[in-house]
């Protein structure tokens, strides 16, 4: 049978745009739907609007540092309108560059939803189109906790579409979105009060990271309200009042869930195709991301496994080489390095200490320190914490965790170290960049302790 294209994708996000490309890029005929922005989360609401908020809020630092260094300098006020224009006007340039980056490939847009009819056959905004393959790239959407009232709170889109700053903001949730916006709203001029369920944030990090952030989030005055569950929210008056559960509440003038994603299946015809899903409603795909339909894939947050841009586009680029490229491979999920845009930021790639641990003794090296800009400028709380997890019997580097200054720019450097296999003499070899901080990363000689001998004596 002729189908109407030989690949057809389904979202024309990070990983939905690259595998269409590079798909078309072998000789594909290719399609591909997007229902709401080319560019999908990463590009309209996610990592880069985030970034340049993250930027923004940065310079309230700066001033503040800059007295130390002979600055006289007075700083009269944040236009967040003057912002949201510029950062706006920067991603609709983005997104451009993505639907064109498509149609100079050759790939066929459509500005529509996409569902499916059966296994090659999908309603595009109303039209029938065939396809011989078909790429499910829809990702995820932020999802409200299910507690009255939490439609009176934000969800992570609506942080890009605020118009006045809130005077006091109540952030919920302890991971990557929750930490990154309370750190940013922070230092533009609100009060955050930080509601989260364990005794730490982001839960999954090393614990020598996690310990650090929690008291560099003191220290800049965010109001942590830590071992909370969220019960109801009421609107009272002018502003929102958090119940929690077992008593106690928090007050603000707006409240942000950033209490996770879900794939965004909904509405999919899943079954239609014969595509199952997790009992966490992520898409099932194997190990080369095929579902359980043979002629159907499934790449990015809609597979619920690393949620990050480059993982999705790594994952999409390496299907379309397997599927057109003549060259099979697959994208790696192992050490890949990432960052928390926090302030400080931190960035990691490896095993934590306690992973690393479970499997068998390994030599922890820590170096807390003052980087030289705070000899100067005063500013309290600002800790730079490095870590490195060395594997005692191969001395490989099994993973790196910086809380500090520019972590997520020096952490890409060493993750490739980390993935390379190096070991601690191979570091340790390395002449370090001077005076920096990364330098540290080459020149912590004395092991702090060593850890996960009794997983090695069982
Ligand atoms: C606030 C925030 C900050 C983030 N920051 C970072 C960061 O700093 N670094 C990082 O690496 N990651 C970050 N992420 C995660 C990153 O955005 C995602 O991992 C990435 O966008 C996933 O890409 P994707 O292609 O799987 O899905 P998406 O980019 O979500 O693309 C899916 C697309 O499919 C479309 N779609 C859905 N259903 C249909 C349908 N039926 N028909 C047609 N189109 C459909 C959607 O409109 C969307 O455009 C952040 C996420 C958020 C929310
Ligand atoms: N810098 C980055 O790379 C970056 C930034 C943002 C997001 N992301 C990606 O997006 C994903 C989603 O981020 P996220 O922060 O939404 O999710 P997350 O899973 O990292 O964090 C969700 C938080 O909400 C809490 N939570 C869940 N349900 C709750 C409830 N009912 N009440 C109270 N708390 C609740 C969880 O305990 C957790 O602390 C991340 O896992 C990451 O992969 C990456």
């Amino acid at each position: 049978m002729a189908y109407d294209f030989d690949l057809f994708v389904i979202g024309g996000g990070s990983g939905g745009v690259r595998c269409a490309r590079i798909a078309a890029g072998h000789g594909a005929r290719v399609g591909v739907a997007e229902e709401r922005f080319w560019g999908g989360t990463c590009v309209n609401v996610g990592c880069v609007p985030k970034k340049l908020m993250v930027n923004a809020a940065e310079y309230a630092g700066w001033a503040e540092e800059a007295a130390g260094f002979g600055w006289d300098m007075e700083v009269r006020g944040f236009d967040l309108a003057k912002l949201a224009a510029a950062r706006d006007a920067e991603v609709a340039r983005l997104s451009g560059i993505y639907g064109r980056l498509l149609a100079n490939a050759g790939v066929t847009s459509f500005d529509a939803r996409a569902s499916f009819i059966d296994a090659h056959t999908l309603d595009v905004g109303g039209r029938r189109v065939t396809a011989e393959k078909i790429v499910i790239a829809v990702g995820g959407r932020a999802v409200r906790p299910e507690l009255p009232g939490a439609e009176l709170g934000m969800l992570s889109d609506d942080v890009f579409t605020l118009k006045t700053l809130p005077k006091r903001l109540i952030v919920v949730g302890g991971g990557y979105i929750a930490l990154e916006f309370a750190c940013v709203f922070q230092a533009l001029g609100s009060q955050v009060e930080l509601v989260y369920r364990a005794d730490m944030p982001l839960r999954g990090f090393d614990q020598d990271i996690r310990v650090a952030l929690k008291a560099a989030l003191d220290a800049q005055g965010i109001h942590q309200h830590v071992g909370h569950h969220p019960a109801r929210l009421d609107r009272q008056g002018d502003h929102l009042r958090l119940s929690l559960l077992g008593g106690g509440a928090v007050e603000g003038d707006a409240v942000l869930f950033a209490t996770g994603r879900e794939p965004n299946t909904q509405g999919l015809h899943l079954d239609a195709a014969g595509v199952a899903c997790t009992a966490g409603g992520a898409i099932e795909v194997d190990e080369d991301h095929r579902t359980t339909a043979p002629n159907i894939w499934a790449i990015g947050d809609v597979t619920d496994k690393l949620n990050l841009t480059p993982m999705a586009t790594a994952v999409g680029h390496a299907l379309a080489d397997t599927l057109f490229g003549k060259t099979p491979r697959r994208a790696s999920y192992l050490n890949v390095p990432t960052a928390v845009f926090t302030s400080p930021p931190i960035g990691t790639v490896g095993l934590t200490e306690a992973d690393a641990a479970a499997c068998g003794p390994v030599d922890i090296y820590l170096a807390s320190f003052t980087p030289m800009r705070h000899t100067l400028s005063q500013r309290q709380g600002r800790k730079t914490l490095m870590k490195l997890i060395v594997c005692q019997e191969t001395r490989k580097v099994l993973g790196a965790h910086m809380l500090g200054e520019d972590a997520a720019e020096i952490m890409q450097g060493i993750g490739i170290a980390v993935a390379a296999g190096l070991t601690k003499e191979d570091f340790d070899r390395t002449i370090g960049i001077h005076p920096t901080a990364a330098e540290e990363f080459v020149t912590m000689r004395t092991r702090t302790r060593e850890a996960g001998l009794r997983a090695a004596a069982e």
